[in-house]
């Protein structure tokens, strides 16, 4: 369990992290979402020490991490796949890693093997993809077998195939029992994969929520409607007897407020012919657009 009290981050006049108060829970994956520049990087840098907090504190099972005897073995992190010195071998860095913090050199192949690097494991790092750097960076995260995991961006590089282990190898950890968290700009993918979602904006928590509630909360649930009499449809619909509004968009109307049985038995009621008639579920995207540009919007109107 990680969890953050009153964390705070001042660079200069930038508050890149403010008051942040939340807990990433223990047998789920918890995705962490912002725009460019919400603190994120800054959060996770201070959970694993890398930064001082401002004010506030980060706690890992209770504790800062920095006062874990064998942090490695508590939290494995990938911040910045490519920050391996590159003139380095990918096994010999592993093994480094492994031995400065008291695990069994034995762990490095295991590792490897989870990872699919064994059979580059003598190649230099420098010459790696983004993709392959990503996987050493998830090999070095998994090396203490810890419980708690921390990925920054971790299928940035990654191809179809890579993105579909990334998603399964997380749910597998969260389904062990362990915590992980993961930020992502990917939102279908983010979508796919996280079971709760901690959203900030210029530092502050904005969302702090499952998944299916956070989505469900959206308004961008909708009827899609197609049929060769669109605008007598949209007169129909619009007059506003159910509380339905319409949209007219070039060949097809986006009504919300109403369900599709409602809208199919108007149609039918006015002798309307239908081509299509779809409830459109919200998408995280959506979600996410719609929350992010309310913050953006009330932030530009206060400042
Ligand atoms: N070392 C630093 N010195 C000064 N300002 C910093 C430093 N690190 C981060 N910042 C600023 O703090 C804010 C938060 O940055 P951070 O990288 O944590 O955001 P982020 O949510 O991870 O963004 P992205 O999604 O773009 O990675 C930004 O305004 C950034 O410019």
């Amino acid at each position: 369990m990680i969890e953050l009290t009153s964390l705070t981050k001042r660079y200069g006049s930038t508050m890149a992290v403010d008051e942040l108060s939340c807990t990433v829970h223990s047998g789920l994956v918890t995705g962490f979402l912002g725009p460019n520049g919400a603190g994120k990087s800054t959060t996770m840098r201070m959970i694993l020490g890398l930064d001082h907090p401002t004010r506030g504190e980060a706690r890992i099972d209770g504790k800062p991490y920095a006062e874990h005897r064998h942090p490695l073995r508590k939290v494995g992190a990938l911040l910045d796949a490519r920050a391996v010195h590159g003139g380095r071998k990918a096994r010999d860095h592993l093994l480094c890693l492994a031995q400065s913090n008291g695990i069994a050199s034995s762990r490095v192949e295991e590792v490897l093997d989870l990872v699919g690097l064994a059979e580059v494991a003598r190649r230099r790092v420098g010459g790696f993809s983004l993709g392959m750097s990503q996987r050493l960076g998830i090999a070095a995260a998994m090396l203490g077998d810890p419980e708690i995991l921390i990925f920054d961006e971790p299928v940035n590089g990654l191809d179809p195939e890579g993105i579909l282990w990334i998603r399964t190898l997380m749910r597998d950890l969260a389904a062990e029992g362990r915590t992980v968290l993961v930020s992502s700009h990917l939102m279908s993918e983010m979508a796919q994969t996280a079971d709760h979602l901690i959203v900030i904006g210029r530092g502050r928590l904005i969302a702090d929520t499952r998944m299916d509630t956070f989505i469900g909360g959206s308004s961008q649930r909708y009827v899609r409607v197609r049929g060769p009499r669109l605008a007598r449809l949209a007169e129909l619909l619009g007059d506003g007897r159910d509380g339905a509004r319409v949209e007219r968009h070039d060949d097809h109307l986006r009504v919300t407020g109403t369900t599709a049985a409602a809208v199919g038995e108007s149609a039918s009621a006015a002798g309307l012919t239908l081509h299509e008639l779809a409830t459109v579920e919200p998408t995280l995207e959506a979600a996410y657009m719609e929350l992010t540009q309310d913050i953006t919007e009330f932030a530009g109107v206060t400042a």
